[in-house]
């Protein structure tokens, strides 16, 4: 079995039976660095550069292979004596990152002797605990959990031969971060320790504050092949190893205990809840990562920056005081003034921080941000204002959210941290309401503030005051009943934005608006899907061939049926009628529709489709494209089952088909379609009208 406890450490394991001193581990450290550094050098440079005989090398790099944090490999060298040479190991990479704090703070508490010592006082710097732990000190460089350059290209090689994990792109963002430093202090995947800590009352085991669980889920069938103890590789979608890991955790989670503990309420209206149970994997793996190259990114090089790159600035700047500003959203004339404010009230600069990694589903892309960005960015000074993109997977978890992005900003070299209303909203829940109180937020970052080592700069809901023409905080304005308080929700701005309707400028800037234009016409120019739903034999097809008529004589986009017939025929001729194959199927559909929507065209899908969160899966594709217009044909199975044209109900009723939809197969009533059609005693040509004065209503067909 492997360890999983923090400590004893591999080291200590390795000089097992005596009590290991700090100098014994001081020297370990140096060993690794060394061999981190330079995996070629002799061991006579070796020797030198760690300060030891060669004699003592020779043990501790025998302790070194026998715990496998060093492994001996050959090198090519007409010196006989030259011909060893050792490189790290992923487990000899991850110790190294663990004794990295241990080994500052040995040498703090030996300057901090020597000061006192010297000088008849002590050093006056602050405790240790705040200048790495807390890293009080923005600017000093944080640790990350890369290893040499010329380590990453043995541990590549070596990491072919393993395991492989395809991380998902929210494991990406979640990798990111975690080698850079942006997650610090976590050194890799959550244990199932610290995991269940965190839940419970937001602390790692060993006490340390993290608010949200970050973890490798995977599927059952990979958990089958990795065993604890193993290395894994992690690779991106493109197949790049990025990093290895050493799993000493493998557990299965219980789900709707995770979703109540971090983000409430186990309810799917939650994205993250509805993550959790639709699409993370079922098994978690945790342990140390090693990294090995930072995720590619080809957008936005330049605007993109490690918490050190950002600490490197700040001291090139000479900015002592930075406070953040965290979104998702196109920057307004609110958050300008919140922003101004916010850098007033702190006596500190700026540095506007958007998340381009995964935010809430239906948001602004971040090309169009980033471009709404640049233009607003004209609006501050660029001598104390900066803008820097952040690679983070949001959770939406509104209070523990806020207090993550808290500790994330402060690896970043931030000192305070901007919390208005509603951080970090997932909208509403399922009853329709909200899931968080509008400062629950701003509540928990005060009660864990002093701890974190980042300030909170607060602010409460701002609103344009007419009269006065300037934002004002609401809970500011003394006579709220002599002036005209005006406000545009971000539900309202996309209802105007879609149907091309004016946006004030006292709201918006007018490049803001043009860029959001630009990417987001009127939707009666833009693409989207009508997806039906139902029985086999409740109409969808007869329906949907109908509005394909209907649609192609009014002209202007060009319309694509995909009808589950004609799907299972191509797209999908290999699969059968399981859970597993339907869904299989409806992804397939809902990816074609995506992209037939992105590209402005209309897809009109008629699969039976019979599971709820599936559906939901293929909404939430589109709807980052357009409209996603779910029609229940509502047919009941005895009608369905009377008009029986193919003759598959009476073969299902006869046991020769399995699995049929309605009679021994599931089918999960659609619980708020954008239209439901009766279609007993109703005429075709009726029902297919009906959905098209529901895309009448919903602006998707408008006259020219
Ligand atoms: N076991 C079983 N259950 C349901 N349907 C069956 C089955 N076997 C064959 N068929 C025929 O396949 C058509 C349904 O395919 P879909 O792709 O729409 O189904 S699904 O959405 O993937 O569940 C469906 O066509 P429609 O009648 O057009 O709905 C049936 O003709
Ligand atoms: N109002 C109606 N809308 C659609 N189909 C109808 C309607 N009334 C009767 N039907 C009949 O229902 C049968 C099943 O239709 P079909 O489009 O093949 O269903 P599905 O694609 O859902 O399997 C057809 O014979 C069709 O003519």
């Amino acid at each position: 079995m492997f360890i999983r406890e923090q400590t004893p450490s591999r080291v200590h394991m390795a000089m097992s039976s005596t009590k290991i001193t700090s100098e014994q581990q001081d020297q370990m450290f140096r060993l690794l660095r060394q061999v981190d550094i330079a995996p070629d050098a002799s061991q006579r440079v070796t020797a030198a550069a760690i300060g030891v005989s060669l004699g003592r090398l020779n043990a501790l790099l025998k302790q070194a292979t026998d715990a496998k944090l060093v492994k001996i490999t050959d090198r090519n060298s007409p010196d006989k004596r030259a011909r060893v040479a050792y490189a790290i190991t992923t487990r000899g990479a991850a110790e190294k990152n663990k004794l990295t704090e241990q080994f500052l703070a040995r040498k703090f508490t030996e300057y901090d002797a020597l000061h006192a010592e010297l000088t008849g006082t002590t050093s006056g710097l602050s405790p240790f605990k705040h200048r790495t732990k807390l890293m009080q000190n923005n600017l000093a460089p944080i640790p990350e959990l890369f290893v040499s350059y010329e380590s990453a290209q043995k541990l590549k090689v070596d990491a072919a031969d393993l395991t492989s994990h395809d991380l998902t792109p929210r494991q990406i963002c979640d990798l990111e971060l975690l080698m850079n430093g942006g997650f610090n202090p976590l050194k890799g995947f959550l244990t199932e320790e610290d995991y269940n800590g965190v839940l419970d009352n937001m602390r790692m085991a060993d006490g340390t504050l993290w608010p949200i669980p970050i973890n490798l889920d995977i599927s059952e069938d990979y958990a089958n092949t990795v065993e604890v103890g193993q290395d894994i590789a992690l690779r991106d979608q493109e197949g790049v190893i990025l990093a290895t890991m050493t799993v000493t955790d493998k557990w299965a989670p219980n789900k709707a205990h995770e979703a109540e503990m971090v983000f409430g309420a186990d309810d799917d209206a939650h994205p993250a809840v509805n993550y959790l149970h639709n699409q993370a994997g079922k098994i978690y793996l945790g342990g140390p990562i090693t990294g090995i190259q930072q995720p590619v990114h080809y957008d936005f090089r330049g605007k993109r920056n490690t918490p050190n790159e950002l600490r490197a600035f700040f001291r090139k700047m000479g900015w002592r005081k930075v406070v953040a500003f965290q979104t998702r959203n196109p920057l307004h004339r609110a958050h300008q003034e919140l922003t101004f404010r916010a850098a007033k009230e702190a006596q500190a600069n700026l540095l506007i921080h958007p998340v381009v990694g995964l935010t809430k589903p239906g948001d602004v892309d971040h090309f169009t941000r980033v471009r709404c960005y640049e233009a607003v960015l004209d609006q501050y000074p660029s001598s104390t204002t900066s803008m820097s993109l952040l690679n983070l997977a949001m959770r939406m978890a509104g209070p523990r959210e806020a207090v993550w992005h808290g500790l994330i900003r402060k690896n970043h070299g931030c000192t305070h941290f901007i919390v208005g209303r509603d951080h970090a909203g997932p909208g509403n829940n399922s009853a329709g309401e909200d899931f968080y109180g509008p400062y629950d937020a701003q509540d928990l970052f005060r009660e864990h503030q002093d701890e974190m080592g980042i300030e909170m700069v607060d602010f409460k809901h701002m609103v344009w005051v007419a009269e006065r023409a300037q934002y004002e905080a609401i809970d500011e304005i003394e006579d709220k009943e002599n002036v005209t308080i005006l406000n545009i929700s971000g539900t309202e701005l996309r209802r105007r934005l879609a149907e091309g309707l004016e946006i004030p400028e006292w709201f918006s800037f007018p490049e803001v608006v043009k860029e959001l234009r630009r990417t987001k016409p009127p939707r009666s120019k833009q693409g989207f899907t009508v997806f039906f739903t139902g029985f086999s034999g409740s109409g969808k097809s007869t329906i949907a061939n109908a509005l394909m008529v209907k649609l192609m004589e009014m002209g202007g986009r060009p319309v694509t049926l995909l009808d589950g017939d004609i799907v299972r025929k191509n797209l999908s001729s290999e699969l059968g009628f399981s859970k597993e194959h339907r869904d299989l199927n409806i992804r397939r559909i809902g990816y074609v529709a995506s992209e037939i929507t992105k590209n402005g065209g209309i897809a009109i899908c008629a699969p039976i489709a019979p599971y709820a969160t599936t559906r939901r899966a293929v909404r939430e594709d589109i709807e980052s494209f357009g409209a996603f217009i779910e029609v229940h044909v509502a047919t009941t199975i005895e009608e369905c089952e009377r008009r029986d044209r193919k003759g598959l109900y009476k073969l299902a009723r006869e046991g020769k088909i399995k699995e049929f939809t309605g009679i021994s197969d599931p089918y999960d009533v659609p619980k708020n379609p954008e239209l439901s059609v009766q279609t007993e005693n109703i005429d075709v040509d009726n029902c297919a009208h009906q959905v098209i004065l529901k895309l009448e209503s919903l602006g998707l067909i408008a006259a020219e």
